[in-house]
């Protein structure tokens, strides 16, 4: 893992969200560095995945939710007014738990984005379909299947193809929400691999219950406990001296 200081791309200032009564996060305050792997951790129903989904603004999908505190991307307050939440979703992309290819072609499915964008030029969406497919390292296994249904893929294959369908409209940022836990190893194997070539180029914010996963894949980890963040720091240090009691009772498996 490199050890250059990159600059921070997002930045969380006291966020706290609520669905309806309920407090979920409370007065969260954390940095993610641009081009590193971030991972949340935390036993469930911490809140893991709801810091995630404010990160892109999914959670005002949901009824009667209340977000208060700051997220800035490139230094922009992405809860603002003026911002526009579709564009905002392109360039902050994401991948779920259980891959949903669309239930069209394996070209459809990563064209659909740029697409949506205008691009009709069959050359240029061929160009940008391989492009994607070979970032997601999936190219060499699909390129003579193009015209199949997406869900005629593996598990582990369909989920590089919701990789590629989100690199395709190319997000400086990637969440990630347990992106592994449908796969079997040596899926799980692919998608690791391939979250380490993507570090190169993008931001990417995995929520992992795989410990493993989290020391194997990203460079800082914030442990979450009851909406709060305990701790937060580089991996291997979080991993092997936590400064609090809390992170080590549940990193060596004490509770969660
Ligand atoms: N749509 C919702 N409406 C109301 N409460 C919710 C909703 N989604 C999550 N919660 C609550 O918010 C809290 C945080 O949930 P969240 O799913 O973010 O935790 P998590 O750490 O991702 O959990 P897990 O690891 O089990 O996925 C929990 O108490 C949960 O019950």
């Amino acid at each position: 893992m490199d050890k250059q200081i990159n600059k921070t791309k997002i930045a969380v200032n006291k966020l706290s969200f609520y669905y309806g009564e309920k407090q979920a996060l409370h007065e969260i305050s954390l940095d993610i560095p641009e081009r590193e792997v971030f991972a949340l951790i935390g036993p469930s129903g911490c809140g893991k995945s709801t810091f995630l989904r404010t990160l892109n603004r999914l959670n005002d999908l949901i009824h009667k939710t209340k977000v208060t505190g700051t997220i800035e991307i490139d230094g922009q307050d992405i809860y603002d007014s003026n911002v526009d939440v579709v564009q905002l979703r392109t360039a902050v992309g994401m991948v779920f738990q259980k891959p949903n290819p669309f239930p069209s072609s394996i070209f459809d499915n990563v064209a659909y984005g740029p697409r949506a964008h205008g691009i009709k030029d069959k050359k240029e969406l061929n160009k940008i379909v391989e492009k994607s497919l070979r970032q997601a390292a999936l190219w060499d296994e699909v390129k003579d299947r193009l015209d199949e249904p997406g869900t005629s893929l593996s598990g582990g294959q369909q989920q590089r193809l919701c990789i590629a369908r989100v690199m395709a409209v190319e997000p400086g940022i990637i969440l990630m929400d347990e992106p592994t836990s449908a796969l079997d190893p040596l899926a799980t194997t692919k998608i690791e691999d391939l979250i380490n070539e993507l570090r190169k180029n993008y931001t990417i914010v995995i929520v992992t219950h795989n410990m493993e996963q989290a020391a194997r894949v990203s460079d800082k980890t914030a442990f979450f406990l009851d909406g709060e963040v305990v701790e937060v720091g580089p991996t291997d240090q979080l991993f092997t001296n936590p400064e609090k009691q809390e992170t080590e009772d549940y990193i060596t498996g004490k509770f969660g």
